[in-house]
């Protein structure tokens, strides 16, 4: 068993996407490959097969392998709901909540856990690719760390280095962080992936020449800037995609505490669709649609909401006829209150909700983590219901009248509501929009008449991960890395 660890030079240099890219070139050379991460900070997670819960990256990493995601892969994922404070969420099921001091000291259990995960990996998989954490070289962090060289060094593997050439500075950013690292960590660094680059690639080579002799380590390829690549972006918005004039119009609140933003990529990729996200202070444009996202801290982000005048904007939108549909959080908002007596997500107490629907939500101590799969009910009443597939994270328990008219159906039950007009829905269910039978379904409910065919998401992304891996075919060194790897 061999394990392979990509750093990065910075946050976002492109570290998951070379993973996932290594993954599935691995995969079809055969190999039995898996994906780990062993801390990571991020608001989008997705359901495992063992009922626990990992960051997105990651699971979209297992899906490039061909496996379902698990737990293990990664075993510390920090969901961070205040400023200060993030809920720890350890081999996939829910810790407790730390601020940045409390973790710090934490970590030395948190290193158990990574190791003991990894462990679990090393012994079903002949190949790991391990991804690091932001960057190596924060030296403040070095002590304890759990997420990049201290666990390079804990299971003593090899570590090669991604730095982004698109924001530019690539060989410092390459040769300032190696120095940062001791001689050891330096030792174990055996040679650099310079990403997302674009231009004419006989440019770059008297600075690859230089840095390669330099440091006297390979750079093991030059990847391309890959345009159109919408892959389950883990901590940004990523940029909208092209669409046609007279498109539907759907608006998002950038809520301060955002969870699975990538509900929209479907969304966002489907021409006939405009998608904008609204952030604070930013004019609130007309729209057809408006969707409130799901969040870590439902009552927080609601007096946000209502701190920046989305209350009277919704209530004129829906005079109007403009829908309005809430999911996950933003679904526990459209109710009439949130309590939170024992402060799960912040201080103990209740809000008051938008009251749009009437409905109350408790959040509880035990997090529902389930894939579903069922039927939409018949949304757009034409005697026939749509399938759909989705997930459920949240600690929150709706009761009311309003659920007596569910949007989703499942075997575990029924799902959601919509108000007596049709005018208002909300759901529990992330990822409700990347069946395309639910899109097209949700896309005729929004006001497209003639809605084009969707492509199914999950096609969409395994086209993706494909690419990557013919990307890795042709810009990188892959004997060296097969080499590297100990396969050839
Ligand atoms: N994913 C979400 O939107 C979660 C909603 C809410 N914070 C809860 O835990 O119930």
């Amino acid at each position: 068993m061999t394990t392979l660890m990509i750093q990065g030079t910075t946050s976002d240099a492109g570290k998951s996407t070379v993973v996932a890219a290594l993954c599935r070139w691995l995969v079809r050379q055969g190999v039995n490959v898996a994906p780990f991460k062993p801390q990571n900070m991020a608001l989008n997670s997705a359901v495992t097969c063992d009922g626990g819960e990992i960051g997105r990256s990651t699971a979209l990493q297992a899906l490039a392998c061909g496996l379902v995601p698990h737990s293990d892969m990664n075993p510390v994922l920090l969901k961070p709901q205040s400023d200060r404070g993030a809920q720890v969420i350890l081999r996939g099921q829910v810790y407790g909540n730390m601020d940045a001091m409390d973790y710090h000291a934490f970590k030395r259990t948190a290193k158990d856990v990574v190791l003991a995960a990894w462990e679990a990996l090393a012994q079903r998989y002949d190949i790991v690719i391990a991804e690091g954490a932001g960057s190596p070289a924060e030296i403040n962090l070095r002590a304890g760390d759990i997420a990049n060289m201290g666990f390079a060094e804990a299971i003593d593997c090899t570590v090669i280095l991604v730095g982004d050439i698109d924001r530019g500075g690539v060989f410092a950013q390459l040769v300032g962080t190696l120095a940062l690292l001791s001689p050891s960590e330096q030792a174990r660094t055996q040679g650099f992936i310079i990403n997302r680059f674009r231009g004419d690639p006989q440019l770059l080579t008297s600075g690859t020449d230089w840095l390669q002799e330099y440091s006297q380590k390979p750079v093991y390829g030059v990847l391309p800037y890959l345009q159109g690549l919408l892959l389950d972006a883990e901590d940004s918005v990523a940029h909208a995609g092209e669409h046609q004039a007279g498109a539907l119009k759907v608006v998002v609140p950038r809520l301060p505490r955002m969870s699975n933003h990538n509900d929209f990529d479907p969304l966002r990729l489907h021409p006939q669709v405009e998608l904008i996200f609204v952030g604070k202070d930013e004019p609130i444009p007309s729209a057809d649609v408006i969707i409130l996202p799901g969040t870590k801290n439902t009552r927080q982000d609601l007096a946000w909401l209502i701190e920046q005048n989305w209350p009277e904007h919704l209530r004129k939108h829906l005079r109007y006829g403009g829908k309005v549909m809430g999911i996950c959080g933003g679904f526990q908002m459209l109710g009439s209150s949130i309590h939170d007596p024992e402060g799960f997500e912040g201080q103990p107490g209740s809000s008051h909700g938008l009251n749009l629907l009437p409905f109350t939500t408790h959040l509880e101590a035990r997090k529902v983590l389930r894939q579903q799969q069922g039927q939409l009910c018949d949304l757009n009443r034409i005697g026939k219901t749509a399938a759909f597939s989705g997930y459920e994270i949240h600690m929150g328990r709706s009761e009311g009248s309003a659920l007596s008219r569910p949007l989703t159906h499942s075997d575990c039950g029924s799902d959601g509501a919509i108000s007596d007009d049709g005018l208002i829905l909300g759901t529990y269910m992330h990822g409700i929009f990347e069946q395309a039978e639910a899109l097209s379904t949700f896309l005729t409910y929004f006001g497209i008449t003639a809605a084009q065919t969707t492509t199914d998401y999950t096609c969409h992304r395994e086209a993706s991960l494909d690419r990557l891996a013919d990307m890795i075919e042709s810009h990188l060194d892959t004997r060296a890395l097969l080499r590297h790897l100990k396969l050839i």
